[in-house]
């Protein structure tokens, strides 16, 4: 299981979450929802420590996660940051086999299973990643977090700035990838339609912390809370 309890953290002295506990179960989709500027991806940063706790810990698999963005990595926390941020000026295998290398992988097999697993690198292989369209990043973005293989996977608003048929495809990825591989993810989003498609339960936030826990039945239903929280 992933676990995260108490956070609290920020930039320098401003504190944006507050005591934030969240879980997410072994081979499961969970989503974590809430308006533009809520601390959606402050949280994310806290779970991978590219900000440093104020107060509060993480556990992965179990146990105690180590302090740093590049232990956690190696111990099967994988993040595919908002925005993406494949390197630009480096091929999409280059992109591949540094992400493999960097967390003890062969970078050869590494690539080869990637180019398998999203057939639409393939014929970008040799292309620099930066001339690569919105929904071709995020592949190649979820391509390079999965070659450090890992166990749990938090993926910062993977809709965005990508054309509604490659969402499709990419929420038909991620159901795949977590029924084959038995990944668990952590999916934080503002596009509800895509979260009911892939998650079976949510956390929804606002203003820094988690306002309630429900479930995909309840939410799809619940009309009045989705305006109220998520304002669609
Ligand atoms: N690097 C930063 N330095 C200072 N404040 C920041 C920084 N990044 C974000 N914030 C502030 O933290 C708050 C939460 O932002 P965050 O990006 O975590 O929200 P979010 O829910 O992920 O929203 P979005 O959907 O727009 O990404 C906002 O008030 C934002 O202005």
């Amino acid at each position: 299981m992933f676990k995260v309890s108490d956070a609290t953290g920020g930039y320098g002295k401003t504190v944006i979450i507050h005591d934030v506990s969240l879980n997410v179960w072994e081979g499961e989709i969970v989503a974590l929802l809430g308006r533009n500027g809520v601390g959606k991806s402050t949280l994310m940063k806290y779970m991978t420590a590219i900000i440093p706790a104020k107060k509060g810990k993480v556990e992965i698999a179990g146990r105690p996660a180590p302090n740093t963005t590049f232990g956690r990595a190696r111990v099967g926390l994988g993040y595919v940051p908002q925005g993406r941020f494949v390197f630009p000026r480096m091929s999409v295998i280059e992109n591949i086999a540094v992400a493999a290398a960097t967390n003890g992988k062969n970078a050869t097999m590494a690539v080869e299973e990637a180019l398998e697993e999203f057939p639409l690198l393939r014929p970008k292989a040799t292309a620099l990643a930066g001339g690569l369209s919105g929904g071709q990043q995020q592949v190649l973005a979820l391509a390079r977090a999965l070659a450090a293989d890992p166990c749990i996977l938090l993926l910062d608003e993977p809709t965005e700035g990508v054309q509604p048929s490659i969402i499709d495809e990419i929420a038909g990825t991620l159901l795949r990838i977590n029924k084959e591989r038995g990944i668990s993810m952590l999916v934080a989003e503002q596009d509800l339609d895509f979260c009911l498609s892939i998650a079976e339960r949510a956390y929804v936030m606002e203003r820094g912390t988690i306002r309630l826990e429900t479930d995909r039945e309840s939410l799809r239903k619940d009309k009045a809370l989705q305006q109220e929280l998520l304002g669609v």
